[in-house]
């Protein structure tokens, strides 16, 4: 298997541990790193922005140690500013934080790359691209979400897998390269839309622990459909 770095066609893989058997979170994540997983998609929920409440910066701190993967953080968090130091601290690469939930995006993505570490703007499916327009030279990342954020397991939601393509034109028409990944209901069978709408990186969750081969053969499996994807529909390029 050809690594990601040297695929023209390679679309990364960030496991979320949503799905996991949390008791045993630092097993499981040894099992996405052997898995071949490109890095660590931690889904942080406040019991405010969303209605549910997962884990904090010791829980990634205490992860950090035990796994070489990039980290990123993807923080379902109200007004997250006071908060951004502490994932960094804790060993996040990149933090992302919603759109809906900073009232001045501008400034706490800012202080993301200020901290040090890559800045990411999530997007509810009700969030249209445009709004982010003002933030893009601030990002590396943009987290098109295709279910309202809160719990894993979710349906996909495919009439919104069109925003991708509208972030990346926002993005080429102000001379700006981001990724767009995409989070919500990754799956074998919703991975290949949104590969071709140009999606380099999904998150996956429920998926990799419903398969009954395990999680290195789902990892396996949404890898080369994705990169089928992408074979499909020529576009080999940056898109
Ligand atoms: O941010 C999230 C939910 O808010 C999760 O990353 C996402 O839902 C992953 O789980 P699944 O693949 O099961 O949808
Ligand atoms: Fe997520």
């Amino acid at each position: 298997m050809p690594t990601p770095a040297a695929d023209a066609v390679a679309v990364e893989i960030a496991p979320s541990i949503l799905g996991a058997d949390l008791g045993r979170l630092s097993d499981e994540v040894a099992v996405l790193e052997a898995a071949g997983a490109d890095r660590l998609h931690l889904d942080v929920m406040d019991g405010r922005f969303v209605p549910n409440i997962t884990l904090g910066p010791d829980v990634v701190a205490s992860l950090r140690d035990r796994s070489r993967m990039p980290f990123e953080a993807h923080l379902m968090v109200e007004e997250p500013d006071h908060l951004l130091g502490r994932f960094v601290e804790a060993g996040c690469q990149r933090v992302v934080v919603h759109a809906e939930a900073c009232r001045h995006l501008h400034r706490t993505l800012a202080t993301v790359a200020e901290l040090g570490a890559q800045a990411g703007v999530a997007l509810n499916p009700a969030t249209p691209a445009s709004s982010i327009q003002h933030v893009l030279k601030l990002v590396d990342l943009v987290l098109v979400m295709t279910v309202n954020p809160g719990f894993g397991g979710q349906r996909h939601l495919a009439s919104i897998v069109p925003k991708v393509g509208q972030v990346l034109d926002l993005a080429d028409r102000a001379g700006q390269s981001v990724q767009v990944e995409v989070d919500g209901g990754i799956a074998l069978d919703t991975v290949g839309p949104v590969v071709r709408a140009g999606a380099r990186a999904v998150v996956v969750g429920s998926a990799l622990y419903r398969h009954p081969g395990g999680v290195v053969a789902a990892i396996e499996e949404i890898r080369e459909a994705a990169r089928a994807a992408r074979r499909i529909a020529g576009t080999v390029g940056p898109r």
